[in-house]
């Protein structure tokens, strides 16, 4: 067998992917394990939270759209399967099914869309995006944080959705968006796109696709922080008698 990447699989070696998932497990685990999630979770969710939550995501997602066909052109482009053209046609249409249930959401809350301003991390965020979408970016930098961005969603609202979970009511459809099963698998075959791409490229590519998987997770935990923010510590109210 003189096909390394044949003996590589048959030896049980891990993708790519599954490799920094292990290398970075820590914040991924920050990231997908969030207190809002865990919160959303135990049922003890701030609606306020929820709601700025709303408010920021769908601002979030109007950079995500762009994004998203950003990386259809790099597709049409450079991929080597023309099937991947419509897996991420198929994200397009579900971000339109998306901005729909958000402006629904929006009613039901009293939340103007149009006038909700980005705060820094949802700035921060959509920049990100937006120096991914520069033609220089390879496909293959560009697919890895496609993949990740919705695989974040899909681990922590599938979290929600466990049994035994009590996850309210009013936000089961939440969390069903993104912890579906088919939005799981979904996730997965941008996965196997994402593993396909960094197995045929060069080191420096796949250098530069985990970087942008790092960041992803910065942002991401950086997103929920902001929805929910982490607790202060005794290092920080160091001084203070009441707060013990
Ligand atoms: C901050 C953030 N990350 C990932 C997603 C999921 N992708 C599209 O909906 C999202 N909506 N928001």
């Amino acid at each position: 067998m003189a096909d390394p990447k044949a003996r590589a699989q048959l030896a049980g070696a891990m993708t790519a992917t599954e490799s920094w998932l292990r290398k970075h497990r820590l914040i991924y685990t920050g990231a997908t394990r969030h207190p809002f999630i865990l919160t959303i979770r135990d049922g003890t969710i701030d609606l306020s939270a929820f709601k700025t939550w709303l408010e920021q995501d769908f601002g979030f997602l109007r950079s995500f759209a762009a994004f998203v066909g950003s990386v259809l052109v790099k597709a049409w482009k450079e991929s080597d399967d023309r099937a991947d053209e419509e897996v991420i046609l198929a994200c397009l249409a579900a971000l339109n099914d998306e901005f729909a249930w958000f402006k629904k959401e929006s009613l039901k809350r009293d939340i103007n869309l149009s006038e909700v301003v980005p705060q820094n991390a949802t700035a921060g965020y959509s920049r990100f995006l937006e120096s991914l979408m520069r033609p220089e970016v390879e496909y293959t930098v560009a697919i890895t944080a496609l993949w990740l961005i919705e695989a974040v969603y899909h681990e922590s609202f599938a979290h929600c959705l466990e049994e035994g979970t009590k996850t309210p009511l009013e936000l089961r459809e939440a969390c069903e968006r993104w912890g579906n099963e088919g939005f799981g698998s979904y996730c997965n075959t941008l996965k196997k796109i994402a593993d396909r791409r960094l197995e045929m490229g060069s080191e420096e590519v796949s250098k530069k696709a985990e970087v942008g998987f790092l960041r992803v997770l910065e942002y991401e935990v950086e997103f929920w922080n902001m929805v929910c923010p982490p607790h202060r510590t005794a290092a920080v109210t160091e001084g203070s008698t009441s707060e013990r």
